[in-house]
């Protein structure tokens, strides 16, 4: 590996001139130190990052660089992980990892970002040399300079040549872990829709927009909001700082993904509120879907409970349901055991599924990561037995939304069909996409018999949400 500088050195001046040379500049050092803990001790960023720009006393343009530098590393990690083992000669698993940290960080700056080479090399070797040895320093330039003397369309043709197959190509190329893209593909094969592959891909490497919403009945979206095109009470903000809005509204006007909202309107909407009714939010931590429910419950009359087995998260669950003024007792409670000791109470049921997350994939970057094929077989068996659970708390005549943020086959269409099949005759499918498509102003293009909804981040620009509603024989 030659020490010559890379052609596209020349592009441009620093943005981080102006700070002390040698010294990692902030915005980075914040970014690094969140793969670090990402790394290590499996946290996630985006629990993390506000805290370290608020520690590191960032500016708003310096927090904007830090959290586009973290995300857009960990999107494409498996990627640059991939360009990294061709520039090292080695793979990365014989890279001590404080600076491989560094390097996919410099990776993504050369590869993805407008940042000029010469300024991501040198702030990677200042970075370097706070985790690394002087020959560790000396690696990180080595590396990132032989990176930056091909452009991005070069090493996207070598690591794309490496696949065996398409598949393999398009895991490789997007950053996604093979597994994963089999299952989206059989996903989307199921749909008749295997040629949106790529889209989909690409848009879990999006960054998603802020998407809020009102909770009905006790708060409206700000004036400048601009409504979602699919959910009634969901918005973006238009120019106003959502942080703001939040804290002003005391939580009435919260963050929450569109897919989410229809998820819980389907059940609340699906037919006319009775008075009296009694519904269940089985597993509802961190509390998003138990709030939107809670408040479509006061404007109805019914009565809420909402029940969450990690008491950390159902700690979470009372925070969210504050801003309503309704008594929502939550349980903590395991919910295989608690549907089956109240037998037939409730009206209707969200069993909104633990599940792989597949369909949130943009949001939470690492997830992809951190989940094996493995976990799909323990998460179905756990939702089978939720769902046979839901069902024996549900009221004869009752309704039931079995609701996941993943698109896994195994977790959406084989739970519900197992379900039918072995609750013969007791349960009958509800049309759902006929009841989410008369909540959204515009059409929803769906696939499938209208039985189940399926969302998705390229199609909805929502999480990839599976919904279907069911109803007890009475
Ligand atoms: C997909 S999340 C629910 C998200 C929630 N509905 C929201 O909108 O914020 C699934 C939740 O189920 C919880 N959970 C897992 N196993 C459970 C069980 N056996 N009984 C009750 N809750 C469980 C998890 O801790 C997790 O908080």
């Amino acid at each position: 590996m030659s020490d010559r500088r890379p052609s596209q050195g020349r592009r441009g001046p620093s943005r981080t001139a102006s700070h002390n040379p040698g010294r990692a500049q902030p915005a980075r050092q914040v970014a690094l130190d969140v793969l670090q803990a990402v790394r290590e001790s499996d946290a996630y960023a985006n629990l993390l990052l506000p805290g370290r720009i608020a520690r590191a006393q960032l500016s708003p343009a310096d927090a904007a660089l830090a959290t586009e530098l973290t995300y857009g590393t960990l999107r494409m990690e498996g990627y640059y992980d991939r360009v990294i083992a061709r520039a090292a000669g080695r793979t990365v698993d014989r890279i001590d990892p404080p600076l491989l940290d560094v390097l996919r960080l410099g990776a993504h700056q050369l590869l993805a970002t407008r940042v000029p080479p010469h300024a991501a090399v040198n702030e990677s070797v200042a970075l370097a040399r706070t985790v690394g040895s002087r020959s560790g320093t000396g690696f990180v330039n080595g590396v990132l300079r032989e990176i930056g003397r091909h452009t991005p369309e070069e090493w996207q043709q070598r690591v794309g040549g490496d696949a065996k197959n398409e598949d393999e190509r398009l895991a490789a190329l997007t950053s996604h872990p093979a597994w994963i893209v089999r299952a989206l593909r059989r996903s989307l094969e199921a749909e008749g829709r295997e040629a949106e592959l790529p889209d989909l891909l690409d848009a879990d490497n999006t960054a998603p927009r802020v998407n809020l919403v009102a909770l009905p009945g006790l708060a409206d979206p700000p004036s400048g909001a601009r409504p979602d095109r699919y959910s009634p009470v969901g918005f973006t903000a238009g120019g106003g700082d959502p942080q703001e809005l939040m804290e002003a509204s005391g939580g009435a006007l919260r963050v929450q993904d569109e897919g989410s909202q229809l998820a819980a309107l389907a059940l609340t909407r699906a037919r006319p509120v009775e008075p009296g009714e009694r519904w269940l939010d089985l597993c509802a931590g961190p509390g998003g879907k138990a709030a939107l429910l809670a408040a479509e419950a006061l404007a109805g009359g019914a009565t809420l409970v909402a029940n969450e087995v990690v008491p950390a998260r159902a700690e979470l669950v009372r925070r969210a349901l504050a801003p309503v003024p309704l008594d929502v007792p939550v349980w903590e409670r395991d919910g295989v055991a608690l549907g089956r000791e109240h037998a037939g109470e409730f009206d209707r049921i969200l069993l909104d599924a633990p599940c792989t997350g597949l369909g949130a994939l943009r949001r939470r970057p690492e997830a992809r990561w951190r989940k094996q094929p493995k976990d799909v077989a323990e998460l179905t068996r756990l939702q089978e037995a939720l769902l046979d659970a839901a069902i024996v708390a549900l009221k004869p005549g009752g309704l039931l939304a079995y609701v996941t943020c993943s698109p896994h086959l195994a977790e959406t269409h084989a739970i519900v069909d197992n379900a039918l099949d072995r609750n013969d005759g007791l349960l009958e499918p509800v049309g759902t996409a006929g009841v989410v498509q008369s909540l959204a102003s515009e059409r929803l293009d769906l696939a499938g018999d209208g039985d189940r909804v399926q969302l998705w981040p390229h199609r909805h620009v929502t999480d990839a949400m599976f919904i279907a509603l069911l109803t007890k024989r009475a």
